[in-house]
């Protein structure tokens, strides 16, 4: 498969973006004509410059307002072209976009379009170059592929084609079957983007929100499949105008863009066997069927405050490592791993972000293809040298540098607890277990310039889904979070991403320099036994304002007697149409850290509306910046 991607989608000074482009492994770049005009080098020497990278130009584009004008200003575009035509030769591509016409002073009508492609297709087969026509959404007479397509097929040149843009087609919902019947051939280039769904004028969506396939939620694999199935097998090129990837990592952008078109790829040719585009074989996205164990890094101080925490969690001390200064804790189905080693990753971590929950594993049905299928999507290998009897764990390089390892149950894998600990006998008396059952869900805090990248990360590797977007109102600004998911709910990480470093999740990465695990939440089935044996053991709930409760009795028609056990347990209720959720959060630790014990009577959500109030405790439990512990 040949990838593309436009100029327009990165950020950077133009040679920037080629260097970028071609380190994610690219194979060509669509030259916007601005990007071109503001660069000030020949048009032979930004050529050069991109065949220097290991580049070709795939096409060079938008040719405006040319189809269907009068005179004097259709002679005019003929010369226009013409002016192109040369500057493409020195450039080095053979392909032009023009874009259906927004003129107002353009002229409608099938045939005299196509009598005027006809006419620059005599002038085009002359210099041996071809011109494709993509209908934009929002063009005055053309603003659907299915017209353009018979502009094209009546213009009965060689060197005129057609280009179908993904977004263009699936924001304006056009049957995606229309494609299948076009001859492939015919099919110059394939533009791909996605783009949030949002009500909003197509023009003004598609300059600003376009994201790659993927990370948004149109359904760009239908469309390209329908593509795929028309024989054609020409460049996949993304084509993205989005106002945060201008300002966004150049390297960053384009791996995400390759990233999502290996993913893209990989989904169409399973959903349509046969296709011409040779498809790089992979192993499918990996079923999770939990969150096996999430690892702390810690020095000696936190390492007591730490085991003084899990303790008052109601876990307890199972096991400790073979070699290292590593210890399992456990309740449930949770296994908490504490590791204060003096070297290695783990404490690398810990000296660049402090104690932090940095790892976690996930437990797939084959670690090995997991990790095989992480590393064709472009993720970083994760390798540690292991001791003598230990096991290597598949591992790859997750959000704010953190590791995500890979378990399953076929392999020698599923005995790495057996393996590499050895148990804590003779405790006798001891129970410590508050009924905490399962990790219901993992809250991991980014920038929100990087949501996209991690969504598409957790998305193109785990047979998970994306929530859509929610707004999470903190006293001091917007957070966006958005959830990954398994329908069957064994897995769940939401993501949380901080606009400014006013607000919780904000001043988490700040404070700790990068993203990672803010927060835990553990499951239990009875949140009023779990809270009385909390109380039992030590454990503070962070304090809800008595004012929320009245808020709720009212508004969910609350039994007033359940209503003031909430209260007396600070518990946090919220019910959706499958069922009912109650929450209860520990005070913050460091840096803004805290856990969330939830349980869940069929609800499916996260408890969104109650986020600001949680927020504003969990604020007011945060001791002020500067002040000692
Ligand atoms: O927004 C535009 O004008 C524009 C230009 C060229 C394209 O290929 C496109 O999809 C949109
Ligand atoms: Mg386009």
């Amino acid at each position: 498969m040949k990838t593309s991607i436009a100029t327009v989608s990165i950020s950077g000074e133009f040679e920037e973006k080629l260097a970028a482009i071609a380190r994610a492994g690219f194979d060509a770049v669509e030259i916007f004509e601005n990007d071109f005009l503001a660069f000030d080098r020949s048009p032979a020497e930004v050529g050069q410059m991109v065949r220097d990278h290991g580049l070709a130009v795939s096409l060079f584009q938008p040719f405006r307002d040319f189809e269907g004008m009068p005179e004097p200003f259709r002679s005019r575009n003929f010369d226009r072209a013409e002016r192109k035509f040369d500057l493409m030769a020195e450039l080095g591509t053979d392909m032009m976009l023009i874009c259906s016409n927004t003129s107002p002073v353009s002229l409608g009508g099938v045939d005299r379009a196509a009598e005027d492609f006809h006419a620059l297709g005599e002038r085009a087969a002359r210099r041996g170059l071809k011109v494709g026509y993509e209908a934009l959404a929002w063009g005055r007479h053309i603003h659907d592929h299915r017209d353009a397509w018979e502009i094209v097929r009546r213009a009965d040149h060689p060197n005129i084609g057609l280009i179908l843009d993904s977004f263009h087609t699936l924001s304006r919902k056009i049957d995606l079957n229309s494609i299948r019947t076009i001859p492939g051939d015919r099919i110059f280039i394939v533009q791909l983007a996605d783009a949030p769904l949002i009500e909003m004028d197509l023009l003004y969506w598609s300059r600003h929100f376009r994201n790659m396939p993927g990370e948004g939620d149109l359904p760009v694999v239908a469309f390209m499949a329908a593509v795929a199935a028309t024989g054609y097998n020409g460049y996949l090129s993304l084509e993205i105008f989005n106002d945060q990837f201008r300002g966004g990592s150049p390297d960053a952008i384009s791996k995400d863009g390759r990233r999502s078109l290996v993913n893209l790829m990989d989904q169409v040719a399973r959903a349509e066997p046969g296709i011409r585009i040779p498809v790089p074989a992979m192993p499918d996205r990996a079923k999770v069927s939990g969150v096996s164990f999430i690892e702390f890094a810690a020095g000696d101080a936190e390492e007591r405050e730490l085991e003084a925490l899990f303790g008052v969690l109601g876990f307890d001390a199972v096991a400790r490592h073979r070699s290292k200064a590593v210890t399992l804790y456990r309740q449930g189905e949770i296994n908490l791993i504490l590791n204060r080693e003096e070297k290695g990753f783990a404490n690398a971590s810990y000296l660049v972000h402090g104690a932090n929950a940095y790892a976690f594993g996930l437990m797939v049905d084959d670690a090995a293809l997991a990790h095989a299928r992480a590393l064709k999507l472009g993720a970083e290998d994760f390798r540690q040298s292991v001791g003598p009897g230990e096991l290597q764990v598949p591992a790859i390089r997750g959000v704010g540098g953190g590791i995500v390892y890979f378990l399953d149950q076929k392999s020698d894998l599923a005995r790495i607890f057996d393996v590499e600990f050895v148990k804590i006998e003779g405790r006798p008396g001891v129970d410590a277990d508050v009924g905490l059952t399962r990790i219901d869900h993992l809250a991991q805090t980014t920038r929100y310039d990087e949501m996209l990248t991690w969504l598409l990360f957790y998305t193109s590797q785990l047979d998970a889904d994306k929530t859509p977007v929610v707004d999470i109102v903190d006293p001091a600004g917007l957070v966006r979070s958005q959830v990954v998911e398994t329908r069957d709910g064994r897995l769940r990480i939401t993501l949380n991403g901080a606009e400014n470093r006013n607000t919780l999740a904000g001043r988490f990465i700040a404070e700790t320099f990068g993203s990672g695990i803010q927060h835990i939440a553990f499951e239990t089935n009875d949140i009023f036994a779990t809270a009385a044996a909390l109380a039992a053991r030590g454990f503070n709930a962070l304090t809800i304002s008595p004012n929320y409760y009245d808020d709720i009795e009212a508004r969910f028609g609350l039994d007033p007697q359940v209503v003031e056990r909430m209260k007396l347990a600070n518990i946090l209720y919220d019910r959706d149409d499958a069922g009912e959720y109650f929450q209860l959060y520990s005070p913050t630790y460091g840096e803004g850290f805290f856990f969330e014990i939830v349980e869940r009577r069929g609800y499916r959500g996260y408890g969104a509306p109650n986020a600001i109030f949680r927020i504003a405790a969990l604020k007011r439990h945060l001791r002020p910046k500067g002040m000692p512990r």
